[in-house]
């Protein structure tokens, strides 16, 4: 199986405290890899280290073969990423984003029928600011996807959707998967995780503290759902650390 993405002991630390510790990742062509943990567990910190935004203290990271921080300009030709407050001006269309973003690839997919998929065809002439918080991280997805990028990395992937529109992505994104693209993802939903991850990795205080399949987790607790599992990990861990 190709490797996509191979993430090896990364640690970062901040002046105050070690924000994540000796992570390992390891995903193939087709993975949708969920990460998972409360607010401050690391999450943000992982992706950005991994992508190159930020530097990690030790340990190495490698997309598609390339080194993210010596790479960048071949590797995010084929990497799309979502971010969650875009630095655009104030008065731009959407179609004006989309084109804007496109003009910086050599290759990209047609962003009106991405936009069609996204459920924001008719949105195509109004400002990115007049849009529902919604459709604005429906838009970031689409603006991610406009290279047609071999991987992708989605923050807080639907947060502030609503029911139709979560699943309408969740769908979307099941098709990509279909086609082998490779998401890493990081939710606070765990039904969203159970309907798209077949990896998950749970991260409490920067460290890995589960990792494998959503059966996995559940088989390895003494729950019957994945949210009851998810949630007994993280305590498990903290009353472990205060004993
Ligand atoms: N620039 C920074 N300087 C100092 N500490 C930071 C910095 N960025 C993050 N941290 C700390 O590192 C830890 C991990 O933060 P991180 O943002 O990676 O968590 P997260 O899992 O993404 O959280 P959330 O779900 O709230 O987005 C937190 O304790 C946070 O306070």
């Amino acid at each position: 199986m190709e490797t996509m993405i191979e993430v090896k002991n990364l640690c970062k630390a901040y002046t105050q405290i070690k924000a994540i510790e000796n992570i390992n990742i390891s995903l193939c062509r087709g993975d949708v890899f969920g990460l998972l943990g409360a607010n401050g567990a690391g999450k943000s910190t992982t992706i950005e280290c991994i992508l190159g935004t930020k530097k990690q203290d030790s340990g190495t990271v490698s997309i598609l073969g390339m080194n993210p921080q010596k790479e960048r300009k071949k590797l995010f030709e084929q990497v799309g990423v979502q971010f969650q407050e875009a630095n655009y001006q104030d008065k731009i269309m959407v179609s004006e984003l989309c084109e804007i973003t496109a003009s910086l690839y050599n290759t990209c997919l047609n962003y009106n029928i991405l936009l069609k998929q996204f459920g924001l065809s008719d949105k195509l002439k109004s400002f990115v600011s007049d849009l529902s918080g919604g459709q604005k991280q429906r838009l970031f997805i689409v603006l991610a996807l406009i290279p047609n990028p071999k991987v992708v990395f989605l923050d807080e992937l639907t947060t502030g959707l609503d029911t139709k529109a979560r699943r309408e992505v969740w769908r979307s994104l099941l098709e990509l998967k279909a086609k082998g693209i490779t998401i890493f993802l990081t939710s606070h939903f765990m039904d969203e995780v159970e309907a798209l991850c077949n990896k998950i990795m749970i991260l409490n205080k920067g460290k890995n503290i589960f990792c494998g399949t959503v059966q996995e987790a559940i088989t390895a607790s003494p729950c019957e759902n994945f949210e009851d599992a998810y949630l007994w990990y993280i305590d498990e861990e903290d009353e472990n650390e205060s004993i």
